[in-house]
């Protein structure tokens, strides 16, 4: 079964997977805690969720369009795919490296290309057909269906579906620092503080803007599907409970305030005295301009499911009651998970999960501990969570609108959001970031050359040029730093 310490994932599946159990306690090895909830699937009415699309034979996803088919991934399959005779990727190019945990589904590995060991690891999504009921085949149709419209550094990209006997194997990208969730759980009281929680929401809030821009409602956001990825980005994972429907774009305007020095031409503007420090008896005069500006939206307001399907926690009123949902479901667990983040558990959960669902269902508005209170930043945070966890979605915070009206809440105010990716995740215990100038200066830099690297940049360091550079980093008055890419890169070298 094992080959120079991998297993064998040759042809014969059988052999390597000798049973897909769906039983969680099995997942020995899996990353993620025990105390991870699991989502729940009760079918009022599937009449107006995603059709399934029939599975196809062995197959690689679609390289051409992706705005990543340059990475090493990409590249490695590429080589891989060249060599092979009908120009697929089959499974014999895979080793699988190790078990990474079970799901609802099927079982999750660690997996190299065989001809290419050394390159970044691979998750391989294995799923036993014969496993499973009609119901949850379903299920994994969608999820490949989504994984392959997905384009987004937040989001996984599938390399390959591999359809091999009774087998549905999907190549995805691998998280080695496992789930927010069990990174919660590594922190006292179980709790983040507010620059992490807006590290990990906002990057949230972007890949879930993504998401519905495609028309697609995820309905399973907690922090369990939440990865991290090797460079401390977050990756959202499994979408069996999605849904899909139509979205139509649409420019909508916004009236804005716009505060200036004085005009050229002062008759668009309105002249306004500032009263403030000084009094209103003050000379200095503030200029404000009424604009009217397009904004951009991509919210699938009329995306409608009777399936209640989620994790009890985090399901939205409306879905408690079976009324039938939307996208609002998505922003109301946006509020839940913010919750979580910041006091360690959810705010309506009960000691029974019927208890919790009452609790939801329920006329009572979310209530805030008292700890914490004084801690910058956290009125906004409440504020927005207050402004999700509205009850009735038709007034729920970025129903109308998407994630650009949440994205403009106080709470994120300062965040670069076109930056979103240049942010430096956040220092907290048990996550292990490692970029890839780190990989590369540990191992492939001799003594000699590491010496005079040393003295170059310490040279460098003297020198204006860079302590104008460094300057200009920390002058930045963000809630985490924005990381300069060269800076960080000689800062590692060092
Ligand atoms: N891309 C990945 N990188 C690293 N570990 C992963 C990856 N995908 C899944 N895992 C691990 O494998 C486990 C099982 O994942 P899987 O997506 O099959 O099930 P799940 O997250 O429990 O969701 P569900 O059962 O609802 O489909 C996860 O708990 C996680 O620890």
């Amino acid at each position: 079964m094992e080959d120079d310490g991998y297993y064998n994932l040759d042809t014969d599946l059988d052999l390597s997977f000798t049973s897909t159990t769906t039983d969680r306690t099995f997942a020995s090895s899996s990353a993620r805690s025990s105390l991870a909830r699991s989502s729940l699937t009760l079918s009022f009415n599937d009449r107006l969720s995603t059709a399934t699309t029939p599975s196809t034979t062995t197959s690689s996803a679609a390289t051409t369009l992706h705005h990543r088919r340059y990475d090493s991934h990409w590249t490695a399959i590429k080589a891989a795919t060249t060599l092979s005779s009908d120009g697929r990727l089959h499974l014999r190019h895979l080793k699988l490296v190790r078990h990474l945990g079970t799901g609802n589904l099927g079982r999750v590995f660690l997996c190299h290309l065989r001809d290419c060991p050394n390159s970044t690891g691979f998750a391989l999504k294995v799923i036993d057909r014969d496993a499973l009921t009609a119901k949850k085949l379903s299920h994994v149709e969608i999820e490949a269906e989504i994984l392959s419209l997905l384009d987004h550094p937040f989001l996984p990209t599938l390399y390959a579906r591999i359809d091999a006997s009774h087998y549905i194997c999907l190549l995805i990208d691998y998280c080695p620092n496992g789930d927010l969730h069990s990174l919660l759980r590594k922190q006292p009281g179980n709790r983040l503080t507010i620059s992490p929680v807006r590290f990990f929401s906002s990057e949230v809030l972007v890949a879930l803007e993504y998401l519905h821009a495609l028309g697609i409602v995820y309905r399973d956001l907690k922090p369990e599907n939440i990865l991290i990825r090797e460079d401390g980005h977050i990756m959202l994972t499994d979408f069996d409970l999605c849904f899909k429907a139509d979205v139509v774009p649409t420019f909508k305007s916004r009236r804005v305030r716009r505060v200036s020095s004085p005009p050229s031409s002062p008759s668009s503007y309105r002249r306004r005295r500032n009263c403030r420090g000084g009094g209103c008896f003050s000379t200095e005069v503030k200029y404000e301009r009424e604009e009217i500006v397009a904004e951009f939206a991509a919210e699938p307001v009329t995306a409608f499911s009777r399936s209640c399907v989620g994790t009890h926690e985090y399901l939205a009123p409306e879905l408690v009651t079976g009324n039938g949902h939307g996208s609002g479901v998505d922003w109301w667990a946006f509020g839940i998970f913010l919750y979580e983040l910041l006091y360690g558990t959810t705010p309506f959960k009960g000691v029974t999960k019927e208890q919790t669902l009452r609790n939801i269902a329920s006329n009572d508005d979310v209530a805030f501990p008292l700890e914490r209170e004084e801690e910058e930043g956290m009125v906004e945070a409440k504020d927005l969570i207050e402004k999700l966890l509205v009850k009735d979605p038709r007034k729920r915070l970025g129903c109308a609108r998407g994630a650009q009206d949440i994205k403009r809440h106080p709470f994120f105010n300062g965040i670069k959001w076109p930056l979103i990716r240049n942010y430096k995740p956040p220092e907290i215990r048990g996550l292990v970031k490692k970029t890839k100038a780190h990989v590369c200066h540990v191992t492939a830099v001799s003594p000699r050359r590491r010496k005079w690297l040393w003295w170059a940049i310490t040279h460098l360091l003297r020198s204006k040029s860079l302590s104008r550079s460094s300057s200009k980093i920390q002058s930045n008055n963000n809630y985490y730093h924005y990381v300069s890419k060269s800076y960080n890169a000689t800062r590692k070298r060092v």
